[in-house]
């Protein structure tokens, strides 16, 4: 299989630690690993073998490329996380833990989970919307996963709490290849209030030079 270059060199996958009830699930997580590996993109993640976490990593890294699983200490015994595969950096607590994975990554994708994986989500929507970082979020809404959320997101916007451009902050497609290519062609838009905030935490959260914003 040819390789396809990214603009991306490494991508956040949030997503269940369980497996979910459909083999569509576990089937999508596979496919966005291997989708990872023929862009050569390496994946930052949770760390642990569990659920989906399990079968998205060993995918990637089955294809040679990097894995990096960011996970809080108190995790790390083997019965709760098993077997990671690929680089393992262990972190004082959750909040450590996602602002490690949000800085080591260039885009971030979501795929079907629960409220860990929902929890991960909305903070990198809403630190897109505060301009803390310019990177694309996608959500891979598997079977329609994810329909209800996107249909609560649309009624927030209809009642007047999320604006329109901060709707377009999420993108999202039913398989990995269709989303990777629209996270490749996300340009941020960019909001005149936000721009001028100087948070020190982006400063974290930047782009490592030469990865495109
Ligand atoms: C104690 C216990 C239930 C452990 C299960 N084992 C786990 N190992 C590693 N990360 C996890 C675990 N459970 C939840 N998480 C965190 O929550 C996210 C997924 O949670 P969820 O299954 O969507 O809600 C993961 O991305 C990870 O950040």
């Amino acid at each position: 299989m040819e390789e396809t270059k990214s603009r991306f060199k490494r991508i956040c996958v949030f997503c269940g630690s369980s497996s979910g009830k459909k083999s569509s699930y576990q089937e999508a997580a596979i496919e966005l690993g291997k989708e990872l590996v023929e862009r050569r993109i390496d994946l930052v993640y949770g760390g642990g073998s569990v659920g989906l976490m399990g079968l998205v990593s060993q995918a990637v890294h089955d294809g040679g490329r990097h894995v990096l699983g960011i996970i809080p200490r108190t995790l790390m015994p083997r019965e709760i996380t098993g077997e990671t595969v690929g680089e393992v950096r262990a972190v004082s607590d959750m909040h450590q833990r996602k602002a490690e994975m949000a800085r080591q990554a260039d885009a971030f994708i979501a795929l079907p989970g629960g409220y860990g994986t929902l929890e991960e989500l909305l903070e990198v929507i809403t630190w897109a919307q505060l301009g803390i970082h310019r990177k694309p979020v996608g959500l891979l809404n598997v079977d329609g996963y994810y329909n209800s959320l996107l249909s609560f997101v649309d009624k927030a916007v209809d009642e007047g709490f999320i604006s329109p451009a901060a709707r377009r902050i999420i993108i999202s497609a039913p398989a990995a290849q269709q989303l990777v290519r629209q996270l490749e062609e996300y340009v941020p838009e960019y909001d005149e209030i936000t721009s001028k905030l100087l948070w020190e935490e982006r400063l974290n959260y930047v782009q490592e030079p030469g990865v495109a914003t």
